[in-house]
């Protein structure tokens, strides 16, 4: 079997830092995180701190000249990915494993069309709900990262992450249909980060209040119909599947666009509501949800950048 003994990271933010943290423990000088010359002098400078914990992470310019790894991960947003994966470029050879933890249904193809990698694994992370403020990261529960090939089941690159991870005790699943899996939680992403960034509430509010538990799944509800036509079987067994999930994530935690929105960073929203509306032209189905949702959170980031006017009294 083939053994990974090489990682590098693109992406230290509060997913990358969780995983992260589990690895350079297990890999020590062996786990690279990859970033710009002003990010790692950041790093470098202010260090990062994931559950109170400084992690010494080794970090290296994307300009320094590098072997490929054994194993890339990115954990950047989405808009973030075209700039990762230049900065990843020297690490990832021919026979580089990629995992992108992204959430989404479009970076897998994205990587794979600008690298040609064959190694691509799908995968994404669930039941983790991290928080990033500054260079702390806080997470209550690692969930667990969910991979595999989209074509086939018990691959040896499938194997070699499992082996990986086992060892670095990272929780990890491998489903026999792994788009399915993707594109359910894409489905959960879309409510949930959704209605959470708009109300500016955390998870609290969806546990407590019916009102807002039915808006996140009539969010939901479109990306079923959308994923059919896609030739993704999603159902409302999938849709409820989701209830004791969000169920058990802390009631005082946020999701990541509800943290982007509060950070006044760029939304994630042109590859949540953006892409069911996108689809739902393409197939002739209505997505009146996603489309209020998109045109409210791009009206809250466009907002970001006008000033409010003086007070005359
Ligand atoms: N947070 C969560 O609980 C969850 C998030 N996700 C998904 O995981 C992905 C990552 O989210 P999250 O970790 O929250 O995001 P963050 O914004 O916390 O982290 C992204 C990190 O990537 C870094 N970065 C950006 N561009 C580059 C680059 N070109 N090279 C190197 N590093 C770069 C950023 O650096 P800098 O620090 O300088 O900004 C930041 O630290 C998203 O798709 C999100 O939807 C999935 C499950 C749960
Ligand atoms: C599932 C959820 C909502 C938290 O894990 C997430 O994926 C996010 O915050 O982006």
């Amino acid at each position: 079997m083939k053994k990974i003994k090489t990682v590098t990271l693109v992406g230290l933010g509060a997913i990358g830092a969780a995983y992260g943290s589990r690895l350079q423990q297990f890999l020590g000088e062996s786990f690279k995180v990859v970033a710009d010359t002003e990010r790692v002098k950041r790093y470098t400078e202010q260090g990062i701190r994931v559950n109170g914990e400084e992690v010494p992470f080794r970090y290296i310019s994307s300009t320094e000249p590098a072997e490929p790894a054994d194993l890339v991960i990115f954990a950047v947003k989405n808009a973030e990915l075209p700039q990762a994966i230049e900065n990843a470029r020297n690490h990832i050879g021919e026979n580089t494993i990629i995992l992108s933890l992204l959430n989404g249904v479009s970076s897998e193809e994205e990587i794979r069309r600008a690298t040609g990698n064959a190694h691509i694994l799908y995968s994404m992370c669930v039941e983790i709900a991290a928080v990033r403020d500054g260079q702390n990261i806080h997470y209550h529960s690692i969930g667990r990262i969910c991979f595999g090939d989209k074509e086939q089941y018990g691959t040896k690159d499938e194997e070699a992450v499992r082996s990986l991870f086992e060892d670095a005790g990272i929780p990890y699943e491998i489903p026999q249909d792994i788009m399915h899996t993707i594109w359910a939680k894409f489905m959960f992403n879309v409510g949930i980060n959704q209605t959470s960034a708009v109300l500016k509430a955390r998870y609290h509010v969806f546990q407590q209040l019916k009102d807002a538990h039915e808006w996140v799944e009539s969010a939901m509800y479109e990306v079923v119909k959308v994923a059919e036509r896609e030739g993704i079987h999603l159902t409302e067994k999938d849709v409820h599947s989701y209830r004791p999930i969000l169920h058990n994530l802390s009631p005082d935690g946020q999701t990541s666009m509800l943290q982007d929105v509060v950070a006044k960073r760029k939304t994630e929203v042109e590859y949540f509501a953006g892409k069911v509306c996108e689809l739902g032209k393409k197939h002739g189905i209505p997505t009146p949800v996603n489309e209020q949702l998109y045109k409210i959170i791009r009206i809250m980031e466009q907002s970001y950048y006008i000033h409010s006017p003086e007070r005359s009294n």
